[in-house]
């Protein structure tokens, strides 16, 4: 059975709370939009285009409810800044409702056809894939981020399905941990070779040609083709620029913002310093010491080989 991070029950959302696995499957019953939106921020659940398809039902649950549609609308939108997702979805379930059609409608249509996306990607971006390829990905773009499949783990699981022999270097994605947590159990239950690596291995890796080729997923890609992801995507595209590596950025059109041009001017989430300063819950800094926590960096399109949609492939400069 396919890995699902959320199932809509017409009366209320069940979210897989992503904070407590692998060891843990427990499941969350939200109600209504302002459950919706802590879910989100506490991150129980996490991954652009998940983000957009949970925030949808998240406004449905709401105006079910009798809230302001304003009011629902800006309860979720103010979650986190940076996954264009968010912004996509909640559009279009605001417009419907404006246009008297029905909102519900329009969350499931958004999670039809981020799922349909996936597999489209995954055929497209399989063939990219060498046979016996070592793949170094980073954050977890699998099933949990998504409304299944995956986009840049959803290539690699294409790319296994259909036979080729595909190893994974898993970054572990320090603070939250989603390739050591998230990442390492989609690939387990997929039967799918990795390793999971500490995020500072990944440029030893690439200077002792042990990796072929780097899939990374998105949160926002702006019209020349900079795109915002998991803090450590940059470091990323910089090395493997370097060592010759083609990088490729796994993304759904969905993810794409037409109105910025300019990737320095995409917001960056900067999350608690609570989550650097301890690990996985268990303090470890010292309380005096202030921690940075961006939880996004920008790659330029001059780092990227290539950016893989449900629509064909966009080559760039990288
Ligand atoms: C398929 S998009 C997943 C994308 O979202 C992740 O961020 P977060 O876990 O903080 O929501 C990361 O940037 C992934 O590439």
């Amino acid at each position: 059975m396919e890995v699902k991070a959320f199932f809509w029950k017409k009366t209320h959302l069940l979210l897989l709370d992503q904070r407590v696995l692998p060891h843990k499957e427990e499941w969350l019953v939200l109600e209504d939009h302002r459950q919706v939106a802590q879910a989100i921020k506490d991150m129980a659940v996490r991954g652009a285009p998940a983000i957009g398809c949970v925030a949808a039902y998240g406004f449905v649950l709401g105006v079910k409810k009798g809230y302001p549609p304003e009011e629902v609308y800006n309860t979720l939108k103010n979650t986190r800044p940076t996954a264009y997702n968010l912004f996509y979805a909640l559009d279009r379930v605001t417009r419907a409702l404006k246009e008297g059609a029905d909102p519900e409608e329009e969350a499931v249509k958004i999670e039809e056809e981020d799922y349909k996306a996936n597999r489209q990607m995954g055929e497209i971006g399989k063939d990219l894939v060498p046979d016996n390829a070592r793949v170094l990905t980073i954050c977890n773009t699998g099933a949990l981020a998504t409304a299944g499949w995956g986009t840049a783990l959803g290539v690699i699981r294409s790319a296994h399905r259909a036979g080729k022999k595909v190893f994974v270097w898993v970054c572990e994605t320090r603070p939250f941990l989603q390739g050591a947590r998230l990442t390492a159990w989609e690939l387990l239950k997929e039967g799918i070779p990795h390793s999971i690596i500490t995020d500072s291995t990944a440029g030893f890796l690439m200077k002792k040609g042990m990796v072929d080729c780097v899939l990374v997923g998105a949160d926002r890609i702006t019209r020349r083709g900079d795109v915002a992801n998991k803090i450590g995507t940059y470091t990323l595209s910089v090395l493997a620029k370097h060592h010759r590596i083609p990088f490729y950025v796994v993304a759904p059109t969905s993810t794409f913002d037409p109105h910025i041009t300019d990737g320095d001017t995409i917001p960056i989430e900067e999350r608690s310093q609570e989550e650097v300063k301890s690990f996985h819950g268990c303090r470890v800094a010292p309380d005096g010491s202030p921690a940075l926590h961006w939880a996004f960096d920008v790659t330029p399109a001059e780092n990227i080989t290539a950016i893989i949609t449900e629509k064909g492939v966009v080559k760039l400069q990288g």
